[in-house]
């Protein structure tokens, strides 16, 4: 029997402590408006935004930047499913090198990297594609690297208490990348540690022995 089953699921509450900038009001432009912003960038641009490449380019636009950031509609509840459940494990877990897309609220350009998980059970295990699914859903919002590492560190860590979890995220920003101060070479590290992986450095140091790699995209 699952959690969900056995017992009122929290996670909406979780998730609602985050330190997330979590909306599921209808928002309050039109799907229209939207597209009509999009074309007016493509004036400021100087494009003719009527030229047949263009004319879908608004309608686009909006469908890609909505996709990007679904992670607004998303709540823990309904991407677990139920996927919690009891067992006696207590040795570290550890899912790396999980593909992360998002996008830097500061220009809504691609954040593109990966992320490691880990955390060590205390009598409850999550469902493993659910802790790439819970990166998903931080990575389909505008986001800082570091909140988005920490959202997903504290989602798990509310979800299972467990006896710890780590996350690091290595990211490269387009926005460092392409525009700006363009250094195609940079990648970013964040982590977020809960728990022993906080206050033991035996156990921190497993955590980043099992992820050392170099993080470049494959
Ligand atoms: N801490 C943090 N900073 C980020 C992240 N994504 C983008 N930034 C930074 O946010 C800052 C925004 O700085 P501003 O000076 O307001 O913007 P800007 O003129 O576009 O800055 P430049 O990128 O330096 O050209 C830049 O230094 C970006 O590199 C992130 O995930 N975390
Ligand atoms: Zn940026």
């Amino acid at each position: 029997m699952t959690l969900a089953q056995s017992e009122p699921n929290p996670v909406n509450k979780i998730d609602n402590k985050l330190p997330s900038l979590t909306t599921t009001q209808q928002p309050p432009v039109s799907e229209e408006e939207m597209r009509q912003a999009v074309r007016t960038l493509l004036l400021g641009l100087g494009e003719d935004p009527d030229r047949e490449g263009l004319k879908d380019t608004p309608k686009r636009v909006v469908k890609a930047l909505k996709f990007l950031t679904s992670g607004y509609h998303q709540s823990l509840d309904e991407l677990l499913n139920g996927a919690v459940f009891h067992e006696n494990a207590n040795e570290m877990v550890l899912v790396r090198d999980i593909d992360l897309f998002s996008s830097c609220e500061h220009h809504i350009l691609p954040i593109l990297g990966r992320a490691h998980v880990a955390y060590i059970p205390d009598g409850k295990v999550i469902g493993l594609s659910k802790i790439a699914r819970i990166c998903e859903m931080y990575g389909r919002r505008l986001q800082v690297q570091e909140r988005l590492t920490a959202q997903i560190a504290d989602a798990l860590q509310g979800l299972l208490q467990p006896k710890g979890v780590a996350v690091v995220v290595e990211a490269t920003h387009m926005c460092m990348v392409m525009r700006g101060v363009q250094k195609p070479g940079s990648w970013t590290s964040t982590s977020a540690l809960r728990g022993e992986f906080a206050n033991d450095a035996k156990t921190r140091q497993e955590f980043m022995s099992l992820i050392q790699h170099n993080p470049r995209l494959r």
